[in-house]
């Protein structure tokens, strides 16, 4: 019986701990991946996901707390795992000197019932490049490869770190299409990603992660109902006085509202935004001559949760 009927979580780790020097870059992590669904693991550069994943992969020893994959511990039992678990590295990791098709075809020789080439080929759009050796792919056909071998062998828990990262739109529509598909046949998938659309499209479980701890997860539903508030944005004039605005919204007995100009004319309202927010907001504008160019309210989305969860400050 394989294994994942045995266990609820394909993937389960506790108060996990890794170290370089005396520095914690994972520090005490817990995360579960079930079966037939999509864990997103989201977190700002250096956050400890690409480390977290290569424990569970089996590449990295934990230096405390436990990691178990299908039950199993990925360092002690990874010759059982290896044709169970599918692997996407981040940085390919593929093998270089030989042409695509045939870096494929090796991989898929390596398992008992491989998904079929001709197909994985055709959706991921591998045919034109087939001929090329895998140094000379551009960077999001060396992605698309990556991903085909790792899914090649159908496995039963499939870690992909950042599977998108560097795809055109098209490659990356096939790339979610297929990772659906994982899901619905049952497989655990864990992906890493810094893109938020595709954590909000695809995740049934979002995990943010920042100094090497969880720090929120949930549905992404959950996440971005957690709060009544609501995200007002403008396109106006750069350079508006954010606190003069501030102060123009301010209601008696409510929080003040959170204003922030993004980036060069482009302004977010967040807070208990109300019909009388937005009215108070363009009467300051007209008073001072400032159009508004654009103007939406709507709730928050998983981005606005992320930055206010791990700052706006760069890593
Ligand atoms: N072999 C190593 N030796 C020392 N430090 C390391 C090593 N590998 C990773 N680190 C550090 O551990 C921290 C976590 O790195 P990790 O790659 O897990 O982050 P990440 O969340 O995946 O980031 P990104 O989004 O940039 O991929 C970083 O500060 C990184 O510099």
């Amino acid at each position: 019986m394989p294994a994942t009927e045995l266990v609820e979580h394909a993937v389960e780790v506790t108060g996990l701990v890794k170290r370089y020097g005396d520095r914690a870059v994972v520090d005490g992590l817990d995360l579960v991946a079930r079966p037939g669904a999509v864990t997103a693991v989201l977190g700002p550069n250096g956050a400890g996901k690409t480390t977290t994943i290569e424990c569970c992969e089996g590449l990295r020893k934990p230096d405390g707390g436990a990691v178990r994959v299908l039950g199993l511990d990925p360092h002690e039992d990874a010759a059982a795992l290896r044709p169970r678990v599918g692997v996407m590295l981040q940085d390919g990791g593929l093998p270089t000197g030989i042409p695509a098709a045939q870096m494929l075809e090796h991989v898929a020789r390596m398992y008992a019932d491989p998904r079929s080439l001709d197909e994985l080929t055709e959706r991921l759009g591998l045919a034109s490049f087939g001929r090329t050796t895998v140094r000379r792919l551009s960077g999001g056909q060396r992605q698309r490869l990556a991903l085909a071998a790792a899914v090649v062998g159908r496995p039963q828990v499939a870690f992909l770190d950042e599977p998108s990262a560097g795809m055109d739109p098209q490659s990356r529509h096939a790339v979610w299409d297929l990772v659906r598909e994982l899901r619905d046949e049952g497989v655990a998938v864990v992906l890493t990603t810094h893109l938020m659309d595709e954590a909000e499209d695809l995740a049934d479980h979002v995990v943010v992660v920042d100094g090497g701890r969880v720090i929120a997860q949930g549905s992404v539903r959950d996440l971005v109902s957690s709060s009544d508030d609501r995200t007002l944005r403008l396109d106006a004039p750069a350079g508006l006085d954010v606190a003069a605005i501030t102060a123009a919204l301010a209601r008696p007995g409510i929080a003040p509202l959170d204003v922030a100009e993004v980036s060069p004319g482009a302004y977010t309202v967040v807070g208990a935004v109300e019909p009388s927010t937005v009215a108070s907001l363009t009467a300051w504008l007209a008073e001072r001559g400032a159009l508004a160019t654009r103007l939406t309210v709507g709730r928050r989305t998983l981005e606005d949760v992320f930055l206010d969860l791990t700052g706006r400050t760069l890593r």
